[in-house]
């Protein structure tokens, strides 16, 4: 699944259009047909439907509706909320199908009028705007939105909610709420954002006919999904040892926070890490060791219970290191931070407290000549940004693109949502996990499983969208088999790490 800015999908529309040569008037078809099939398994043909149609090609995918429900002997009406002269080009062609076909269309402006229609209906059919939206509705369309939301009528959207915006990061509009929204062809950014997703109420994604390859070439953003999953998740070899699956080592910790290092290195292992190593204090090491007796130790010189460096250790025969889980804020520290930016010879990640320390010396990351992973959540993300989390939130695909580029950096944002970015601009966002998750120590999960991933062989930007499938879907077998959202805990994440495997089981060779 594809995810699209609105300028996006016009370029698609326009290369599928004129370098393939599937007309409008055919994607329109197709699109109204695609949406139709999922209303007729809504409602039953014996429910009055009205369909509000605008002036834009969204109004056309509105008329298709309307020849298909008439044909199945649906009880349809049409009001068109735009005078004649403004329906135009493929959508006058489908307006004149449709009244070919013994179709009739109401041009209303009366709002009193308006009303009383949506108020003897049992279903909205909102094909007033689409993705063409600018700036907030205009009247009379604001206040007709306004009826329909104010009504018992099942709404359901063509495309999107007419008035929210397709992109993240527009401030003000008026919007349909949906109860449910057909998307034409590919998902749009507002889709996912906190201030605009609930406006689609339920929604899934038609497909019209375009190919995979065009989407390919005009969107870095999709979805990462199962199959993603099944297909890149690297085989584990019958002739593997433990040395094939890497080697590990993960630095963190301090007197106050030895269990998020503990987790961290059983969540590595669990998750398929051939070696894991756990650098920190000795004081830590006797509190944990008993926790995971299958991890190494390292012990690294501390002050006060805080790590104060690590490049005296051996550190370069390591596939892969992550470093900040528990280490503190102490000034002391972030000179561990700064020693692995420099001389760590492998991919590092880093989380939690590593982060605080990184925004000190951002500059480093683009001296490094081995990939950097960057794990935040959205308050460090911000902080590392030097925004609002608020900001963030509103536009968090422009914002991580940017920085990833800028710092040449992988970033895995985590939210309900987890976007996940490579330092080109790649984009995949990953959405499996559930509530519970909102709970310490998840994250230290996250950072073993990422850790154990980085070192299969696959590609970084595979690694890391798995990572965060194997974390999500723990989560939510965790929820499904025994837990609550209340209840579960980031080491029941650690133990649903097997289900996930034994529930999508990888090939063995
Ligand atoms: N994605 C595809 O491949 C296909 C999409 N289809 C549908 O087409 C619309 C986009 O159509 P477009 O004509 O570009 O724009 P709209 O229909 O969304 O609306 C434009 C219409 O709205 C008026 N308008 C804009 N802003 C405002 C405002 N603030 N207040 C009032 N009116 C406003 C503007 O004047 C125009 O008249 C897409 O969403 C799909 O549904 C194709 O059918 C199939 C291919
Ligand atoms: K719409």
């Amino acid at each position: 699944m594809y995810i699209v800015t609105a300028k996006e999908m016009y370029d698609i529309d326009d290369y599928t259009i004129s370098e393939i040569g599937l007309e409008g008037k055919l994607l329109m078809e197709n699109a109204g047909r695609a949406v139709s099939e999922r209303v007729i398994k809504l409602i039953r043909e014996t429910e009055p439907v009205c369909i509000f149609i605008g002036a834009g090609n969204n109004g056309g995918d509105g008329f298709v509706i309307a020849r298909v429900l008439l044909d199945k002997g649906y009880l349809v009406q049409v009001v068109q909320v735009v005078p004649d002269e403004k329906i135009t080009g493929d959508a006058l062609f489908h307006k004149r199908v449709f009244i070919q076909c013994g179709g009739e269309v109401s041009y209303l402006t009366d709002l009193d009028l308006i009303r009383e229609k949506v108020e003897r209906v049992h279903v909205v059919i909102d094909a007033i705007i689409g993705i063409g939206v600018k700036g907030v509705l205009r009247e009379p369309i604001q206040e007709i939105v306004r009826i329909i939301n104010h009504s018992k009528a099942c709404v359901i959207s063509v495309d999107i909610p007419s008035g929210l915006p397709a992109d993240e990061g527009i401030g003000e509009f008026t919007s349909i709420q949906a109860d449910y929204t057909f998307v034409i062809a590919a998902a749009k950014e507002s889709s996912f954002m906190v201030d605009t997703a609930d406006f689609y109420g339920q929604w899934e994604i038609v497909p019209i006919g375009i190919p995979n390859f065009v989407f390919q070439n005009n969107t870095a953003k999709r979805q990462w999904a199962e199959e993603d999953f099944g297909k890149t998740i690297p085989s584990r070899h019958v002739h593997a040892h433990k040395g094939s699956h890497g080697k590990g080592l993960i630095i963190g910790g301090c007197s106050e926070m030895p269990g998020s290092l503990a987790m961290a290195t059983k969540a590595a292992l669990k998750a398929g890490a051939g070696l894991v190593a756990a650098g920190t204090t000795e004081k830590v090491i006797s509190m944990i060791a008993a926790m995971c007796p299958e991890a190494t130790y390292m012990i690294l010189p501390e002050k006060d219970g805080y790590i104060t460096g690590c490049t005296a250790s051996p550190i370069s025969n390591y596939d892969a290191i992550a470093v900040g889980i528990g280490l503190g804020r102490r000034e002391e520290t972030r000179h561990v931070v700064a020693e692995l930016l420099n001389n760590a010879p492998c991919p590092l990640l880093i989380d939690a407290d590593g982060l605080y320390h990184l925004k000190y010396q951002l500059e480093m990351l683009k001296q490094r000549s081995e990939p950097t992973i960057i794990t935040p959540h959205p308050g460090e993300m911000a902080m590392l940004l030097g925004i609002s989390i608020s900001d963030l939130l509103s536009a968090p695909f422009h914002y991580t693109r940017d920085f990833a580029k800028a710092n040449r950096v992988y970033i895995i944002l985590k939210g309900k949502h987890t976007i996940i970015t490579s330092p080109e601009g790649r984009q995949a966002m990953e959405s499996s996990g559930n509530p519970g998750l909102a709970k310490g120590g998840t994250g230290d999960v996250l950072t073993g499983i990422s850790l154990a991933m980085m070192m299969q062989q696959q590609e970084l930007f595979d690694a890391l969208c798995n990572a965060c499938f194997i974390h999500g879907k723990s989560a939510d077998i965790q929820i499904e088999e025994k837990q609550t959202y209340y209840d579960l805990m980031a080491t029941d994440v650690i133990d649903g790490i097997s289900k996930v495997y034994r529930a999508f089981p990888c090939k063995r060779v």
